[in-house]
């Protein structure tokens, strides 16, 4: 592939420079009255419409933008992925996390290989596998049917599986298919996350799926061999090949921990960990506990928006105008963060999600040819759900800072509510948020407004909105399983979009590793310690003095304890 040039150096880039200037006396109650602009800032796809007409955006940003993409080659690095080019040049791999959705008689290639045939073997596998549990074929050690399930894993091995399974709890479908069954994620290395989820379980109906692309991940590894000792404490060290299975790139090491490679779940090296969703990462786990029906459908919602994303022209493709609006927000405007506030209980791990999906492909302050960026790339992505965002942090949103919002509203309920008597329903009444909300930001509200409400003076300016915020609105039309793989396809695709006009790796993640390596010299400073009463050696003063103040404030904790699980 040709090296790129810095796309800050293209005369699209310049170009938006300046276009700033010509946007600087224009408010959004102007932009807003337009209604030619608005409505041609509106895209229908699939039952979703995204309305970006509270962009601070004209209909010429917009083009220009679209210039912007052009100088990029967006078209042409969208073709990449999807055609396993090994465009993570840092790791030398494809990206091809759409090959996880793609129908049975797709093609798909990375190195000239078919990949779906392999992507259809791990599925019918977790269809086959799941169906024995959740039928009761498959039996603990003591005879007994495996009810509930603990997943453990960190990052990309945790994020998308908890946001899907938060989405299909209440799904009425989806809780149809799941009930008497748990489903619980361990992620931190914390003891109280071990806690937290072994509480109430039982290690004979438990089954322990072990998420992790590397298998090497120390939180992951450590939580691993505590529920391997949670289960062979109870029922002895062979219940464990009847009540710990995996999911992993690494199968060598899945068989040195202990697992038996039959009951270990496949993915691949094209597959990013916090795009491992849709492989058995997400599947597995999900399929235990709803069944591979309502997984399938999932799948086939995220495969809908990526033959949307290759296929539709790049000013009607809902992926590529979000992404090319966030650059537009971040490297012009100047607005660092992005507020994802779905209107939606279901969707309440959303954001987190997004989060490092977001912030770990896109953090990056070099470019794809690691030439340092002249301009900020990547954005701070957090999120709660509405309207209990609205009680908390929108206040800085609405007279602080200005921060470009995401409104995720929903037309149908999973779970509709009417009271007798009440002048709407519980939903419009939460609607009625998801609809205010964007005026709000882009209106404001100014002190002649406030002046004519008798608003005294010494409170005019606390009372002031100045408006003029940007938000988009998608709505989606209810959220289905199918529906919840349309919005996780979207965001992927946008924060891909975004990257790729940066001209960053968006699919490595070295940012990570530093620390890690780090706490590995603490790690062994601590056993020596405890163990061997070595002192402190190798730390500059701060972490000296911490470590000192750690270790001599635990000095009861035993050198070489027994095994001890928490009791509660
Ligand atoms: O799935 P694993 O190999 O256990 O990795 C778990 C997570 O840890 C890493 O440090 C990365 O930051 C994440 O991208 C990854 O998802």
């Amino acid at each position: 592939m040709a090296s790129p040039a810095l796309i800050s150096r293209t005369h699209p880039w310049e170009d938006l420079k300046a276009h700033v200037e010509d946007l600087k006396g224009t408010h959004l109650r102007d932009l807003m009255g337009d209604a030619d602009r608005c409505r041609s800032m509106m895209v229908e796809f699939d039952g979703i419409l995204l309305d970006y007409s509270r962009q601070r955006a004209t209909v010429d940003t917009v083009d220009k933008l679209l210039k912007l993409a052009e100088a990029a080659s967006l078209k042409e690095k969208i073709h990449h992925m999807f055609h396993g080019e090994r465009i993570n040049t840092t790791e030398n791999r494809s990206v091809l996390h759409v090959a996880l959705r793609a129908p049975r008689d797709a093609v798909i290639s990375s190195d000239g290989k078919n990949v779906v045939p392999d992507v259809w073997d791990v599925l019918d596998k977790i269809k086959d596998f799941s169906e024995r549990v959740r039928s009761g074929a498959w039996v603990g050690a003591t005879g007994k049917a495996l009810k509930d399930v603990i997943a453990i894993g960190i990052g990309g091995s945790f994020l998308g599986p908890l946001f899907v399974h938060t989405a299909l709890q209440t799904d009425p479908e989806a809780s149809e298919h799941c009930r008497g069954r748990q489903l619980r994620f361990l992620a931190n290395v914390d003891p109280i996350d071990v806690a937290r989820n072994i509480t109430g379980l039982c290690p004979e109906t438990t089954l322990v799926v072990v998420v992790s692309k590397t298998f090497t991940t120390a939180e992951t590894m450590l939580n691993a061999r505590t529920l391997r000792e949670w289960i062979s404490s109870a029922l002895g060290p062979d219940a464990v090949s009847k009540h710990m299975v995996a999911v992993s790139t690494n199968l060598p090491l899945v068989e040195k921990f202990g697992i038996d490679p039959k009951n270990a779940f496949a993915f691949w090296d094209w597959v990013g960990g916090r795009y491992s969703v849709c492989s058995a990462v997400g599947v597995l786990p999900l399929s235990l506990q709803y069944g591979f029906s309502i997984v399938e459908n999932f799948l086939k919602g995220a495969y809908s928006i990526d033959q949307h994303f290759y296929s539709t022209s790049l000013e009607k493709n809902i992926p590529v105008l979000l992404g090319l609006l966030s650059v537009w927000n971040v490297s012009f405007l100047g607005y660092p963060a992005r507020a994802i506030l779905p209107y939606s209980q279901a969707l309440e791990k959303f954001a987190p999600h997004i989060q490092q999906v977001s912030m770990e492909s896109n953090g990056k302050g070099v470019s794809i040819d690691g030439e340092p960026l002249p301009y900020e790339a990547g954005e701070i992505d957090f999120g709660e759900p509405g309207t209990n965002g609205q009680h908390s942090f929108y206040q800085l949103i609405h007279q602080g800072r200005v921060i470009p919002c995401d409104f995720i509203g929903v037309v149908k309920s999973q779970q509709p509510v009417y009271l007798k008597g009440e002048i709407v329903n519980n939903h419009d009444e939460l609607m009625s948020n998801f609809f205010a909300q964007p005026d709000a930001l882009a209106y404001g509200k100014t002190s002649e407004q406030l002046r004519k409400e008798n608003v005294s003076q010494n409170l005019l300016p606390h009372k002031t909105f100045t408006g003029n915020r940007p938000s988009l609105s998608i709505l989606l039309p209810a959220l289905t399983a199918y529906n919840i793989g349309q919005l996780l396809s979207i965001y992927e695709h946008r924060v891909a979009v975004q990257g790729f006009i940066w001209g960053i790796n968006s699919f490595d993640q070295w940012g990570v590793e530093l620390g890690k390596s780090l706490a590995t010299q603490v790690r062994k400073q601590l056993h020596a310690s405890r163990v061997k009463r070595e002192p402190i050696e190798g730390f500059n003063y701060s972490t000296t003095t911490l470590l000192t103040k750690y270790l001599e404030a635990t000095s009861d904790v035993p050198a070489d304890p027994p095994s001890i699980l928490p009791k509660i």
